[in-house]
């Protein structure tokens, strides 16, 4: 089912949530709305499920206009980050909810509903976990019964808030590869919230950068990252260093440089940034090399972050003698400029 939001309008007193929003997402697609936290992104999903009305505008599934619709003739299934299943039953009857609530004539026979629940257990791969109630799983469990719930009723859409959100690191990464795994044998149009730009970057076909009830981009992973279309887009998807020309342009451009970008040298090289190294940090597989920058006349001083692999900076400190006070030069391999002030 494709969704197409057409100049959709909310605001609460006189917060603007959702500004004039224009959105295609194909039928089929996973797709990630992603944004800081306020940028209306709950919002925006909220009135694709039918728990929100827009002030104006409208929403269509297939083409059909869907704005006034009840919530449950949409066909939208949600997970939310604290969507608590229900205690009192078994995982079983969590995943069987939503078939046993069906009006009598669209309900499936005991039989189906075994079988249908068993085939949803074993996709999301804890049918071994059927007769345990809720409080004997651990969260990332829980999130993949709530998803499983979700599913049996075979939404057209599915609607993800944050649904790993309150998941410690290690199992967030696991469940946004399983989800991303998960997504491509179902293929159900799904929209996935979240703030974390690796998460949206790892598992989505496509992402929607939001800011302040705008949407400033929609592109796959690569598009986004590689060609972002504002200076907002370039530092919400990763750290980058900024340098504030004072003669390249009247207007004053700026330069984006982002850390892994950078290569040091130990000999001026055209183009290149004379810069004093002033401290290291690795953490896990990288390391991240704070340099001071002198001020060229071309533009200001200020700090630099360069970001290498651990053992490749190894190899270059030793090649180099590189140490706190070193002088050398910084070669960006890539840029990015946009005209006037930084985000
Ligand atoms: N029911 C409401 N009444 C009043 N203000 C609201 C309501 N719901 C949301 N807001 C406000 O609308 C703005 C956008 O909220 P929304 O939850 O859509 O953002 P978000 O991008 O999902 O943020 P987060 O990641 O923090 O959930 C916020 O400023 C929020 O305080």
């Amino acid at each position: 089912m494709s969704i197409e939001v057409r100049n959709l309008q909310k605001a609460f007193g006189l917060t603007v949530v959702c500004d004039h929003l224009n959105l295609d997402i194909p039928s089929g697609e996973l797709v990630a709305l992603l944004g800081p936290s306020g940028s209306g992104k709950t919002t925006l999903l909220r009135i694709l499920a039918g728990l929100e009305m827009p002030d104006a505008g409208s929403v269509h599934f297939n083409g059909e206009d869907t704005t006034g619709t009840d919530v449950r003739e949409r066909h939208v299934g949600f997970v939310f980050q604290h969507y608590a299943l229900f205690n009192h039953m078994t995982i079983f009857e969590n995943v069987a909810f939503g078939l046993r609530v069906k009006p009598k004539d669209q309900r499936p026979k005991e039989a189906e509903i075994k079988s249908k629940v068993m085939q949803l257990l074993k996709l999301v791969q804890l049918d071994w976990l059927a007769e345990r109630y809720p409080h004997q799983l651990s969260g990332g469990q829980r999130q993949r019964i709530a998803l499983a719930r979700a599913l049996a009723v075979e939404p057209k859409v599915l609607l993800l808030d944050e649904p790993f959100g309150a998941l410690d690191a290690k199992v967030r990464k696991e469940l946004r590869r399983w989800l991303r795994r998960l997504h491509d044998e179902v293929h159900v149009t799904s929209v996935f919230v979240t703030h974390d730009q690796e998460e949206a970057m790892e598992v989505a076909d496509r992402i929607v950068v939001m800011n302040e009830g705008r949407i400033e981009q929609v592109g796959t992973p690569d598009e986004v990252y590689d060609h972002p279309a504002s200076p907002f887009v370039l530092q919400f998807l990763g750290d980058v260093n900024l340098f504030h020309g004072r003669s390249v342009h009247a207007s004053g451009e700026v330069v984006y440089v982002r850390p892994h970008e950078l290569e040091i040298l130990a000999e001026p090289a055209e183009g290149a940034w004379p810069a004093t190294l002033s401290q290291t940090l690795t953490v896990g597989a990288q390391t991240r090399i704070e340099f001071q920058r002198e001020s060229d006349g071309m533009s200001e001083g200020g700090y630099l972050d360069v970001e290498l692999p651990r053992a490749e900076f190894s190899a270059l400190r030793e090649r180099l003698t590189l140490t706190r006070g070193s002088k050398v030069w910084l070669r960006a391999r890539r840029i990015t400029r946009f005209e006037g002030h930084a985000a």
